[in-house]
């Protein structure tokens, strides 16, 4: 009873929340892009104040990650974040070309519905908040329920900064009775543009059944390739802060290594010198049954928890200072699921002959499980970087870095993004990291700059029109094919004039 009565509550909630969103929007797609830029400051300034408490909360209420890492990337979507969109502009003439006479109108999407995961619940919250009203559009989420406390509060944090600075009200709204239904309401509401769903795949099916539009950061299972060139000391140091980062819980992660044999002994070295610890092949069947629950789901039980706990879960003593373990392994498969995301610091290790047995091993692990995602490579040498980047079935080749840091833009220059787009490989609408360019359609604007009679007077004949890359026109002397589109040209024009 009291179950179908919450259902009801979360329903009707859904449909005001999205009602409100609809009409503070039709207020806020007026607003210039200098409006909405000095909005976006305030909510990014005020959140940084409360970036440290917000990480505790997370922490505490998920039991994911470690907070100080979390702190990092609340900054990081907040104020970092703040400081790349500043220079973008996104709503109204966003481009214009004077010769061409083209311009483009960047135009809000609506309303977007928004689920941030339970992994970072935080940092893509503001993310998506920031996106969205620099783009013009209202936003309204339904947050994670093992995050629900954590998520509500970083947007009442938000809303306050926003409405406080001119932000229409309802424009930022969440779900406070979260159900399965509530959810799939606000996501097929008739006013709903678009759905940014990230992470939470169990909600994936309601998002592509609500009929919308759904741009989706999916699950990556990105390997990290070391070649014979690469900085050994330098590449097993990005790996192990990587894999560590939040306990592991980005999705652009590191989840295995593939090395060439030629350095694997070097690297093993190199990787127990920082902390690693091989597991016996005992201990990594042990630990293979912890993975995944009996319905092949991610088992929340290892997320984003340490090394020392993951370990003491099978009975195993790990020394103190251990950040990560590792599994030697030969095959991917889809039941092993050390060749699968493990969102925590857990990763497999692959000896290849040469880098064109990594490349495939690269390749197969990823037809495997993270398709479109993310990959790194460590290499000083150009051309296997380029080859390597070439023949990829991800969305972000990274180079000589941290995959989780780089993936999301921290340390490399891609768009500073919580929600990697994985391609049509990874089933996604884009594979891009998503930025407010993606929450906007662009208005094409065309000024006319000829006529039909100009192009079918340039046409004599057994000619043919042909377009040059700078938009002119030239006709070039061919066969038949030339008189049919004159034809078609002269019959075209005929009929415009006797309309
Ligand atoms: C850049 C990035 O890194 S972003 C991507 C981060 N990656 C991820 O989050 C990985 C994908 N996530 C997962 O695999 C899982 O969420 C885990 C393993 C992290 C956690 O699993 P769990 O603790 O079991 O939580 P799970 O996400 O399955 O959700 C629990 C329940 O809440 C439901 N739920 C989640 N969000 C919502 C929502 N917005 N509204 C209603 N219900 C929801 C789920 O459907 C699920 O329902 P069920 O119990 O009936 O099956």
């Amino acid at each position: 009873m009291k179950r179908i009565d919450n259902d009801l509550l979360s329903i009707q909630e859904a449909r005001i929340l999205v009602e409100n969103a609809r009409e503070a929007q039709k207020s806020l797609a007026a607003f210039p892009q200098e409006k909405l830029d000095k909005i976006v400051e305030c909510m990014a300034a005020e959140v940084v104040k409360n970036a440290r408490d917000l990480a505790v909360m997370s922490q505490e209420e998920t039991g994911f990650g470690r907070w100080q890492d979390k702190l990092i990337k609340n900054i990081f979507a907040s104020d970092y974040l703040f400081k790349k969109l500043k220079t973008m502009k996104v709503v109204g003439i966003v481009a214009e070309d004077k010769i061409n006479k083209t311009m483009d109108i960047g135009v809000p999407l609506g309303v977007i519905v928004a689920l941030p995961p339970a992994t970072n619940p935080v940092s893509t919250t503001i993310y998506k908040a920031l996106i969205a009203i620099k783009s013009g559009n209202a936003i309204v989420f339904s947050p994670h329920p093992k995050a629900k406390r954590t998520i509500g509060k970083a947007l009442e944090v938000l809303i306050r900064a926003a409405e406080g600075n001119g932000l229409p009200s309802g424009a930022i709204g969440y779900l406070q009775t979260i159900t399965a239904q509530g959810t799939a309401e606000m996501m097929k509401h008739n006013d709903t543009a678009l759905i940014l769903v990230t992470g939470v795949p169990k909600m994936l099916e309601a998002a592509h059944k609500a009929g919308k539009p759904v741009i989706y950061g999916g699950p990556g299972n990105g390997p990290a390739f070391i070649e014979r060139s690469a900085d050994i000391k330098q590449a097993v140091k990005d790996i192990i802060s990587s894999r560590t980062f939040d306990h592991g819980i980005i999705s652009a992660s590191e989840q295995s290594i593939v090395v060439e044999e030629c350095i694997a002994d070097e690297v093993r070295r190199e990787l127990r010198n920082h902390g690693a610890c091989f597991l016996s092949e005992g201990e990594s069947q042990e630990l293979s049954k912890l993975f995944l629950r009996s319905d092949g789901t991610i088992n929340s039980e290892i997320v984003g928890r340490s090394a020392g706990e993951i370990a003491a879960k099978i009975g195993m003593q790990v020394p103190e200072e251990t950040k990560v373990l590792i599994s030697e392994q030969k095959y991917v498969s889809d039941d092993n699921p050390y060749s699968k995301e493990k969102l925590c610091p857990v990763l497999a290790f692959y000896v290849e002959k040469d880098w064109l047995n990594a490349c495939e091993k690269c390749i197969e692990l990823l037809l495997n499980e993270g398709q479109g995602h993310t990959l790194v490579i460590h290499s000083q040498n150009e051309h296997v970087i380029r080859e390597f980047a070439l023949k990829k079935p991800v969305s972000r080749v990274l180079v000589n870095t941290p995959a989780t840091l780089g993936g999301i833009g921290a340390t490399t220059n891609l768009f500073p993004a919580l929600t990697l787009g994985c391609g049509a490989a990874g089933g996604a609408s884009t594979s891009d990291n998503v930025s407010p360019m993606n929450l906007i359609n662009i208005r094409k604007v065309g000024y006319g700059v000829r006529t039909l009679e100009d192009i079918t007077k340039i046409s004599p004949p057994g000619s043919e029109v042909r377009s040059k890359d700078d938009g002119q026109f030239v006709v070039q002397r061919s066969g038949e094919s030339s008189q049919d589109l004159k034809n078609l040209l002269v019959e075209l024009l005929e009929e415009l004039r006797t309309r």
